[in-house]
């Protein structure tokens, strides 16, 4: 829908009216198509303002209508008509002007923003290009270089940069659409010939062919597979070498082929499923639209290592304020050094003051005593955490909530150590913590409704997506981990490299294979966990024992590389061997390659040879069998929230849209059938053995993924 109002006796405003975003439905392009043929036909409007409903000028396209057969009137032409028409019209920019929002504002021939409006076109993250005239438009208002970066990244910016960049003409503090109304009253009836984007040349970037090879190569490097960022380079390029009509014509070819393409599904599919996770529930029945979150303004970080040196930052930039612990005194001076470096590049980053105010420090636990939430956030050891928590529990005011930053310990058996166990839930943050956006939020059967809720608020505040999951080893990330690592090894045994597993996952689209990213993250975590568990039997590298726990097949690859001091980047080498100890570039080392054929020889196995197929049936698809088992068993609600989880916190492809949207894309029964393959020729792997959820979809038909929530609840008394 949209609205028309005669204002000061002849300025047509025109206001866009869908929330929460007046996204651009057909019914609201059907209502700017009617509104602005009014002002364009009534002889008393001589110019014109478009704005948005309730502060917020327009999100863009209604992504709900992609995908379905879309019917209103087209954007480019109702653009088109705007830019041509012969009365000023000038766009009042409130809130946020994004994607097919910005484009409409790019056909008027003003534009005045809020100084608090954020403007961008962010298509590329659905798999898209600006295809509204977009690519064509604001390289001619912008230049080339600032249009690329804005288009390929789908970055947004304030509005005090979109006006040093010349998007638009004028920023105010004040109300938007007086400013707007008292603009178009004063340039009525003045000549529109410079006015019109579409009529500018481009601003042609010197070395045109080179400047446009770089681009492409960089992209291409970042993208990972994903085709949008390239197709925007594409359209640019024509942008700047050929003219208007004939880069219009090219934005929409290449448009065609990106909106029906499987990778703008996944895309599109991953919006909504961000949004769709702080819709939580718990097998026990609490809700996110039933629970009230309690206010926090004060919180504390007990700990402050590399994790709680992170979450301080990351409370302190949401504005709170912070008591930071730390009782070793050299860690504390160190800590506070590391914090105010962080806070600093951080607001640099985002044009603020730094919140150096908000943290006071403290080397024991005392000033605790008054704060509303407590995030401890010390190392990974039970006893040193239930510790704190008895200690925590007669310090802090009765209602603290009391948090663990943890990547996997029993948050049951730490509540069972607070004086209310209602108050604890899990923090899992990811590293960096004040720039990693996924926090898994882990509940126990004790905690309460309203201490999830608080602590998936916390974590919105903090800038982060929150998931809702319950209480097992590992959660969710860290448990669907576990058999893909382990493929990873038995492949190790059977032939494959650390070069080989790792290539065929980055060409899937990781950011790092499994062996450059364990070697990242440090071989020794793996380890602790393992012996932990109980599997690490020292002395046992040879002997029909060495590969077998419990019955089940069992690599003891990663423990021979930990007992030889071999623990990944920190160490100088692990699955790859480094320059020094810290270095980064992982290059291949023929003592690991001598190490593995030794290994071989001295087990009996002989090496055969493995192909990119089987490391990604072999990897990805015991993977996808634990988020069955996870969802099975109640742990994570939906799809949305496993595959929010892996994209965000394990450098799961976005355009794959995560592994379980990705098991549909493949075909669920395409997924049990090689499950099924892989199982039968390893028997003693549990983790390739297809589950039952997963049996019971294929059972079903199938479903599509968004229906699976409802499929799991209703058969889950017959699971
Ligand atoms: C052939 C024609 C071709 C295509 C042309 C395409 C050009 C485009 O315009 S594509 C769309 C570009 N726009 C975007 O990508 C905007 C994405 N949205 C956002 O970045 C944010 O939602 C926000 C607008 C900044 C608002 O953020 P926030 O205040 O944090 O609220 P949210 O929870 O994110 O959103 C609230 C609610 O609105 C839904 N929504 C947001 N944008 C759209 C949209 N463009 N279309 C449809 N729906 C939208 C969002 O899903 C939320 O609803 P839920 O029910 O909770 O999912």
């Amino acid at each position: 829908m949209a609205l028309f109002t005669l204002v000061s006796g002849s300025v047509g405003v025109v206001t866009l009216q869908n929330p929460p975003v007046n996204a651009l439905s057909a019914a609201v392009r059907h209502g700017i198509v009617d509104m602005m043929d009014k002002a364009l036909s009534e002889p008393e409007v001589k110019s014109v303002v478009i704005c948005g409903q309730n502060g917020r000028f327009c999100g863009g396209a209604d992504i709900k209508e992609f995908g379905k057969n879309m019917t209103g009137p087209p954007l480019v032409p109702m653009i088109h008509r705007i830019e041509s028409g012969a009365k000023p019209v000038v766009a009042a920019i409130e809130g946020i002007a994004l994607g097919g929002g910005l484009e409409l504002a790019l056909g008027c021939h003003y534009r005045i923003a809020h100084s608090k409006a954020r403007l961008g076109l962010p298509e590329v993250h659905l798999g898209l290009l600006p295809a509204a005239g977009g690519t064509q438009r604001l390289p001619r208002l912008i230049g080339v270089p600032a249009a690329l970066e804005l288009i390929t990244t789908g970055r947004y910016v304030t509005a005090a940069e979109a006006l040093r960049l010349g998007m638009v003409d004028e920023v105010t503090d004040g109300n938007t659409v007086d400013a707007a109304v008292k603009l178009a009253l004063s340039v009525a009836g003045k000549s529109l010939d410079a006015r019109r984007i579409s009529n500018y040349p481009c601003p042609q970037p010197p070395g045109l062919d080179r400047f446009f090879e770089t681009a492409m190569q960089q992209v291409r490097q970042s993208a990972r597979g994903a085709m949008a960022p390239v197709a925007c380079v594409q359209a640019l390029r024509a942008a700047a070498s050929q003219p208007y009509g004939e880069g219009m014509q090219r934005e929409k070819e290449l448009m065609d082929t990106l909106f029906h393409s499987g990778q703008a599904r996944a895309l599109q599919y991953f919006f909504f499923a961000q949004r769709a996770v702080g819709r939580w529930s718990t097998p026990s029945g609490s809700r996110w639209d039933s629970s009230k979150p309690r206010p926090v303004h004060k919180a504390a970080v007990v700990g402050l290592g590399t994790m709680g040196r992170g979450i301080t930052v990351a409370l302190a930039q949401a504005g709170l304020s912070v008591v930071a612990v730390e009782t070793h005194e050299k860690q504390l001076m160190e800590a506070r050094q590391a914090v105010s470096g962080m806070l600093e590049r951080g607001a640099k980053r985002r044009g603020v003051a730094p919140a150096y105010g908000k943290i006071s420090y403290s080397s024991d636990l005392l000033p605790v005593a008054d704060v509303d939430l407590v995030i401890e956030a010390v190392f990974e050891d039970m006893e040193l955490k239930r510790s704190i928590f008895e200690q925590l529990s007669e310090i802090c005011k009765p209602d603290t909530f009391l948090c663990t930053n943890t990547s996997g310990l029993d948050i049951d058996r730490l509540a069972s150590h607070a004086r209310n166990p209602e108050l604890v839930v899990g923090m899992h943050f990811f590293a960096p913590a004040h720039v990693m956006k996924l926090l898994e939020v882990v509940y126990g059967p004790r905690s309460s409704p309203q201490a999830v809720a608080t602590a998936m608020l916390l974590g919105r505040k903090m800038d982060k997506v929150s998931v809702a999951v319950g209480n097992c080893p590992g959660f969710v990330g860290n448990r669907m981990l576990k058999p893909y690592l382990e493929q990873a090894f038995f492949l190790l045994e059977e032939g494959a490299t650390p070069e080989l597993v790792d290539q065929a996952l980055e060409e899937f689209g990781f950011a790092m294979g499994v062996f450059r990213m364990s070697d990242l993250s440090g071989l020794d975590v793996g380890w602790r966990v393992r012996k932990a568990d109980g599997l690490v039997v020292a002395g046992a590298s040879t002997g029909p024992s060495a590969r077998s726990r419990r019955g089940f097949r069992y690599s003891p690859l990663g423990d021979l590389l930990c007992e030889r001091g071999r623990f990944g980047q920190k160490t100088g080498s692990g699955w790859y061997r480094y320059d020094k100890p810290g270095g980064r570039v992982a290059k291949s080392d023929p003592w690991l390659h001598g190490f593995l054929e030794q290994y071989r020889a001295d087990h009996g196995l002989a090496a055969r040879r493995v192909d990119q197929q089987e490391v990604l049936e072999r990897c990805l698809y015991a993977l996808i069998n634990e988020g069955f088992r996870i969802l099975e068993d109640g742990i994570a609600a939906g799809p949305e929230d496993i595959d929010v989880i892996y994209v965000l916190g394990y450098g799961w492809p976005r355009h794959r849209g995560g592994p379980m949207f990705y098991a549909t894309t493949v075909g669920l029964s395409e997924v049990l059938e090689r499950l099924e393959h892989h199982h039968r020729a390893h028997p003693d792997v549990p983790g390739l053995q297809p589950c039952r959820l997963l049996r019971k979809l294929v059972a079903s038909g199938s479903p599509p993924v968004h229906s699976w929530r409802e499929f799991i609840k209703k058969s889950r008394s017959h699971l």
